[in-house]
This record gives structure tokens, C-alpha cells and sequence, in this order.
């Protein structure tokens, strides 16, 4: 049995333990945390420093403050009482413009709060710090590349006599693989010699040796064929290497808001909150986001199967803007698929009217009927047909945008293969076609529509042959003309290139590129229809009106004829087949010119023939 414990006795509680109680609070070498014998804290120098100017600082303000007041009392001798205060947001600079205080006013404020003013300042100077250190950095950054410039041209121009390698050295080099560093030095040496040959040249070397040359170091440097290198030095004769170095990244990756399903202002925040970092993407688009980085694919976020945005370059935004679709107009998407700007066209209009979205190949507008089901788009026809057919199906368009089939040169970033795969032949064949669907294109726009009467054809490309060409070839068989594209900005169009001069107007066209623009290489041009009369249609169909008219008669005697000589045998097929075989027959016999000659007389005669019998006839009756 022990003893029972006393409720009423309280006992003292136990303190820490013997293990705590040894233990001091920990202490860091060279910290604030640091302090020294008498309890205080022990400041770093760099701590020391701050204070000392801190003080200094307090002491220079107190005694301008002490100054500004004498001068105040002395200037119009009344009371600081009566002074009206400044407001706190009149000035910039605080400080001085506050209102004033005594200086032992001013201690009283930094007493009250000595942490908060202290570590303000602390954090003030720690940024200042860091901005100078980061200014000194890129100050370094760029002496540096001033520098290293400096002695590429400073090697470029020791080495006054730069020759170009010899035959062995060239079959020596193709035998290894590219040396980048080689190729590189070379190229910059050819270019500084091309730039003042005159001057610079070895004797004896032609222009066309060191074209070859640096055609040759281009090609190997970037992988592209001779072809396609030679085309695209011709376009970019001083910007070649950034044009070539531009196509060696991806451009931004964009997406268009769906303006049928969100804003801009509303998509951007979700998409933040999902962890894709977008902002807007340009100041000449309203609906565009630049995706910096996300954690999601792009194409499988619940906003993007929802419809509320299209995975789209910005440079595909532009031939959709110069075509300005209304509400309520008829428009033509003559070569859709995968559908892009067809739900472009489709949201600036507000799904009214009608959008016809067309394209040739069958397996591509299944991917258009699904975006646009996807975004909403409840205005539109999908057809498959070849665009050079559809005039014929239906040609009462207000505006027809025809973003033609290309060789794809201007996005050689996002497709590598374009760099070998072209040669002339298919540029040629690209350039055939797109004439005929351009031609085909303006003959579906109405010239009398009361909004529109405008088409838009734009390429993917940078090549001449396939933009300024096609155009001025469509400027001189269709009654249209060239107008601006209201886009701001890109570069005019050609109008004079090599061999080529195009019509003046080419200059409304618009270009754009990799390297000056970081959008995708593309082409502009929008016109305007101004008469549905075809040029040169007129005669032909006058030409055919009339000969139709001719074999009509000719036929219609030959019955008579044959109706007087009681051939009753005889039907209509025959007669129209003997009167062509008697055509033919006097095509083979006579000259063009004398034919249509004697055909007028023929015609003649048998008017007066035919006109007799009638008489004939009517007297019989
Ligand atoms: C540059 S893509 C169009 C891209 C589309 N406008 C977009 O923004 O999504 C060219 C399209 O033309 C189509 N095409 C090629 N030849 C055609 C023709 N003769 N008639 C109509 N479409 C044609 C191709 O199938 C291809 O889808």
C-alpha cells in the first residue's frame, strides 16, 4: 500500500529535460542570426555598410527636411498648420513630396516600424544588386559577341586572298562527312567576297564560280538539293543565312480562340489554370494565343474537344483576315481541308450565310467535317470536288478564298523534306494547277455581289513562280484587279523579279517570312472582281452562237431539201452528220479565213433560199 496523492497538492511542472537543457540555440556563422555576448545581433560588413549609408541617408533627409521647413517659415511666415497636405499619389517620388515632418517627427515614423523601413531597403539594394550584376552580364554577353564579330571580319579580311578550294579538295571533302566549322568559314569568306567582288575577287575566278560555290556549301551546311538552294538564293540574296537558319526551328505554337464557343479574355485563364502558359499572340490578332509551354497535349484538353480553340500557325490567320467574311454573305473555301480556316471564316461570319468548304481529296474532308462539328460551325457544305469543276456547279459566291495546293517552301520548319524533295518539274506543276483553280475561283466570285465580289488566294510558299506569277497570269485572263489586303504589315509583293515583270499593282500583295516576321513563309493577294464577262469569251461564244446558228440553218434546208425530194428517210442525226462532214470537208479545202468568208455568203444565200420557199410555200397554202 502506498501513500494516497493530495488532489489539492500541486505539483511543480517539470522543466526540460537534461538533454534540452544542455542544448544552446543554434547559431550560424556570418548570419543575422548571429549574436553576440551582450544579446545583440552581430552584423555582417556588408550589413555594417548598409547601416552606415542608411544613417547617412536619414541624416541628409532630416537635415533638408530642417531646411526646406526654415525656408517655408521664412517664404510666408505662416504655421505648417495651415499648410494644405500633398496627396500621397501626386508624385512619383514619395518621399520628398510627402508631407512634411519635423525631424523628430521622422524619427518617431522610423522608430515605430525600424523593421519594416530597414528590410524595404535591404530588399531594395538586394534588387538593385541583381539588376546591375544582370545588366553587367548581358553588357559582357554582348561585348563578347561584338567581339567575336569583330574577328570573323577581322579574319575574313587578313586572309585578303581567300581561294576558292581547289577540284581535289572539293572530291576530298564530299568523300567525309560535312565539316560544319569548314562550311561555315567558307560560306561567310564567299559571301564577304560576293559583296564587293570587284575588289575582293582571286584573280582569274568568275562571279558564277563563287555562286556555285556557296550554292554547293549551302546545300551540304542545311541539306537541301541544288535546285530549291538556288531558287531560294535568288529570293534572298543577303538574307539567305537567316532565312535558311529561321527553317532550322519551329515557329511559336499558336492556337485561334473559337470565338462561336468563348473569348480570348476567358479561354486564356483556363487554359493558365491547366497548366499551359499562353498569352496573346499578337497585336494584329483579336483571337490568337502563343503557347510558351504546357504540361497537357494541346489537342486533348477538355476545352479543345469542347471546340473552344484550333491548333493553327499564325501566318494561316492571315488570308482569312484579308478576305473579311460578312454575316450573311455566300462564301467559298475552295480548298478546305483540314479545315482551319474554313472555322475561321465560319466564326468571323457568326455561323450565318452560307460556307461552301470544299476540297479534292476525299479522305482530308472527313478531318474537315470533324473540326467543324467541333467547333461549332452549323453554317457550312462539305463537297469533294475538284475546285477547277466547281464553277460549273455554282458561281454566285460574294468572296472565294482559294489557299492553293504549293510546294510548301515557306514551311519547310514543320516539314524537312520539302529541302530535297522539289525539283523544277514540281513547281511547275504547282504553279499550272493553281492558275487554273485561281482562274476557277474568280469565275465562282460574283462581280455584282452587293458586299463582296472579292477572292483571296494565298500559298504556303516563298517561290515567285507560284504567287506573283499566278497572280499576274489570272490579272490578264479575268476582269479583275489587285486591292490592298488590310493586313499591316509583310512585305510587298514582286514586282519586278529576274526575267519576270509583273503588273504594278503586285505590289499590294503581301509577303511573308520565317525570319523577319516568325510566322510561317505565305503569300497575300486579294481581288477584286469588277465583270463577270470572261476576256476572249465573248468572241468564242459569239464565234460558236454564230456557228451554231449557221449549221441550224444549213440543217433546216438540207430537211426542206431532202422533205421536197421525198427522201422521208432521212432523220435529224443524219442531216446534222452530213452537215458537219461538209464542214469538215471545207475546213480541209480552204484557208480559215476564206472559209468563214464563203460560210457568211453561204448563209446568205440560204437565207434568201430559205426565205423563197417559205414565200413558196405560203403561196401553196
Ligand atoms: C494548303 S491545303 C489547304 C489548307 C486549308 N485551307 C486549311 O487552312 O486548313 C491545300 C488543299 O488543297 C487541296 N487540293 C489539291 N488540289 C485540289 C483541287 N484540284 N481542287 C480542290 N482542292 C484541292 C488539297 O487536298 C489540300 O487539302
Amino acid at each position: 500500500m502506498g501513500r494516497k496523492r493530495d488532489p489539492l497538492d500541486e505539483r511543480p511542472k517539470s522543466g526540460p529535460g537534461r538533454k534540452t537543457k544542455k542544448q544552446k540555440p543554434p547559431t550560424f556563422a556570418g548570419t543575422k542570426f548571429e549574436e553576440t555576448e551582450d544579446g545583440k545581433k552581430k552584423l555582417s560588413h556588408r550589413q555594417k555598410d548598409r547601416l552606415k549609408k542608411r544613417l547617412l541617408k536619414k541624416e541628409t533627409k532630416q537635415q533638408a527636411g530642417q531646411k526646406r521647413k526654415a525656408k517655408a517659415v521664412k517664404e510666408d511666415g505662416q504655421s505648417s498648420k495651415n499648410k494644405k497636405p500633398k496627396l500621397l499619389f501626386d508624385s512619383d517620388d514619395g518621399e520628398d513630396d510627402s508631407p512634411d515632418l519635423s525631424s523628430a517627427e521622422e524619427e518617431e515614423v522610423a522608430e515605430e516600424e525600424p523593421g519594416t523601413d530597414e528590410a524595404e531597403e535591404e530588399e531594395e539594394e538586394e534588387d538593385m544588386e541583381i539588376e546591375k550584376a544582370s545588366k553587367a552580364l548581358i553588357k559582357e554577353q554582348e561585348e563578347n559577341e561584338n567581339m567575336a564579330k569583330a574577328e570573323l571580319m577581322l579574319n575574313i579580311q587578313s586572309q585578303e586572298k581567300f581561294v576558292l578550294p581547289s577540284g581535289q579538295e572539293i572530291e576530298k571533302e564530299a568523300n567525309l562527312p560535312p565539316d560544319l566549322a569548314i562550311l561555315d568559314n567558307r560560306i561567310a569568306h564567299i559571301r564577304h567576297v560576293l559583296a564587293d567582288f570587284n575588289s575582293r575577287r582571286e584573280p582569274g575566278r568568275s562571279r558564277q564560280e563563287y555562286n556555285n560555290q556557296l550554292i554547293k556549301d549551302l546545300c551540304a551546311r542545311f541539306t537541301y538539293n541544288e535546285y530549291l538552294m538556288t531558287k531560294l538564293l535568288d529570293l534572298f540574296p543577303v538574307e539567305i543565312m537567316d532565312f535558311l537558319e529561321a527553317n532550322e526551328y519551329p515557329r511559336p505554337v499558336t492556337i485561334r480562340t473559337n470565338t462561336l464557343k468563348t473569348r480570348r479574355r476567358d479561354l486564356g485563364p483556363v487554359l493558365i489554370d491547366r497548366g499551359i502558359n499562353v498569352e496573346p499572340m499578337a497585336r494584329w490578332s483579336s483571337v490568337g494565343l502563343t503557347v510558351f509551354d504546357t504540361k497537357v497535349p494541346l489537342g486533348a484538353t477538355p476545352e479543345y474537344l469542347a471546340g473552344h480553340y484550333m491548333l493553327q500557325g499564325g501566318a494561316s490567320f492571315l488570308p482569312v483576315m484579308a478576305l473579311a467574311p460578312q454575316e450573311k454573305e455566300r462564301v467559298l473555301d475552295m480548298c478546305a481541308a483540314p479545315g482551319g480556316k474554313s472555322s475561321y471564316i465560319a466564326a468571323l461570319m457568326k455561323n450565318t450565310g452560307l460556307l461552301w468548304s470544299n476540297d479534292a481529296n476525299r479522305e482530308r474532308c472527313k478531318a474537315v467535317v470533324s473540326n467543324l462539328h467541333r467547333l461549332g460551325v452549323i453554317n457550312s457544305v462539305i463537297t469533294n470536288y475538284d475546285g477547277r469543276a466547281l464553277p460549273k456547279v455554282f458561281h454566285s459566291f460574294d468572296r472565294v478564298l482559294l489557299d492553293a495546293p504549293c510546294s510548301g517552301t515557306g514551311v519547310i520548319s514543320k516539314d524537312e523534306a520539302v529541302k530535297i524533295s522539289k525539283d523544277e518539274k514540281d513547281i511547275l506543276r504547282c504553279s499550272h494547277l493553281q492558275k487554273e483553280l485561281l482562274l476557277a475561283a474568280i469565275d465562282c466570285c460574283n462581280a455584282n455581289s452587293k458586299t463582296g465580289g472579292f477572292v483571296v488566294y494565298s500559298t504556303c510558299s516563298v517561290l515567285v513562280e507560284e504567287n506573283e506569277w499566278v497572280i499576274d497570269f489570272a490579272l490578264k485572263k479575268r476582269n479583275v484587279k489587285l486591292v490592298p489586303c488590310g493586313l499591316d504589315f509583310g512585305k510587298e509583293g514582286f514586282v519586278n523579279f529576274q526575267q519576270h515583270r509583273f503588273h504594278p499593282s503586285l505590289k499590294l500583295t503581301r509577303r511573308f517570312y520565317p525570319h523577319s516576321h516568325n510566322l510561317d513563309g505565305f503569300f497575300v493577294a486579294k481581288l477584286k472582281k469588277f465583270s463577270n464577262k470572261i476576256p476572249g469569251a465573248e468572241s468564242k461564244e459569239e464565234k460558236t452562237k454564230e456557228t451554231e446558228e449557221t449549221e441550224k440553218q444549213e440543217n433546216e434546208s438540207i430537211k426542206g431539201d431532202n422533205a421536197e425530194a421525198g427522201d422521208s428517210k432521212v432523220d435529224e442525226k443524219q442531216v446534222t452528220q452530213s452537215a458537219n462532214r461538209q464542214t469538215k470537208f471545207s475546213n480541209g479545202q480552204q484557208k480559215k479565213s476564206d472559209f468563214n468568208g464563203q460560210r457568211k455568203k453561204f448563209v446568205g444565200q440560204k437565207k434568201k433560199f430559205i426565205g423563197q420557199k417559205k414565200k413558196g410555200k405560203f403561196h401553196k397554202k
